[in-house]
């Protein structure tokens, strides 16, 4: 048996067959990233840190099923857009890199879609499908890093085109509808007083 090398506090990954009582989207195997919080012997209480955020306390592993937690590498945006085809396609979604060339063929979704959030944060993309908790919970077998968001392009900002300058001295409007109002009224005065010139003469 492997002699205890973790203490109280101690980040590890722990490999754990999940299901049963623990959600049942969970069910499976995989290495999860975990915090040790007390040892029982052989068992630990662990916190897993998973994307269902699940607290689940005294689940029992053995120490040979541990191995501590590298911290995970950053990659550039650059970097990942490299692996942008069949046979190697990682993919950045929540600020995560993935590995999911040995998901393309079995993606529900097909593996055109993945092929094409390449190079870019997939992000939207992923979430305006809707995915189910069941596939969020399998992205942890795919992770390979971080993202380093400040490798992200900056978004440009849209400025719209500068209105012409119009001329706010809206008199002169006001003497033209003036004068167009005016001018057949004292056309019509005028012909009324002719008529009543003439007729009187
Ligand atoms: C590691 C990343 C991914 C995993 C593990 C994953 C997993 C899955 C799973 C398990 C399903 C079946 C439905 C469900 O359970 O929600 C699914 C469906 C689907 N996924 Fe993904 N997916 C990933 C990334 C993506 C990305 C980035 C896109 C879009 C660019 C995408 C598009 C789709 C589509 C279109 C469907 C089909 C939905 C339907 O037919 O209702 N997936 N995915």
């Amino acid at each position: 048996m492997m002699m205890m090398e973790f203490r109280v506090g101690d980040k590890v990954e722990v490999f754990c067959i999940l299901g049963g009582g623990f959600g049942e989207d969970l069910l499976g195997g995989g290495w999860v990233a975990a915090s040790i919080s007390k040892l029982y012997g052989l068992e630990f209480e662990v916190e897993l840190r998973t994307q269902l955020d699940i607290n689940l306390m005294k689940l029992g592993v053995g120490a040979s099923e541990l191995r501590p937690q590298l911290p995970p590498k950053i990659y550039t945006l650059a970097e990942v857009a490299e692996h942008n085809n069949s046979k190697d396609c990682w993919l950045v979604i929540g600020g995560k890199v993935y590995d999911v060339t040995k998901f393309l063929d079995d993606h529900p979704g097909g593996d055109e879609v993945l092929l094409s959030a390449t190079g870019k944060d997939a992000t939207d993309d992923f979430e305006d499908v809707g995915h189910s908790t069941s596939a969020r919970a399998m992205m942890d077998e795919y992770f390979v890093g971080d993202i380093d968001v400040s490798s992200f392009p900056t978004k440009t900002k849209y400025t719209p085109p500068k209105q012409p300058h119009y001329n706010q001295d809206k008199t002169s409007e006001f003497i033209i509808k003036l004068l167009q109002f005016l001018v057949p009224l004292a056309i019509l005065g005028l012909a009324v007083a002719i008529r009543f010139y003439t007729k009187s003469a």
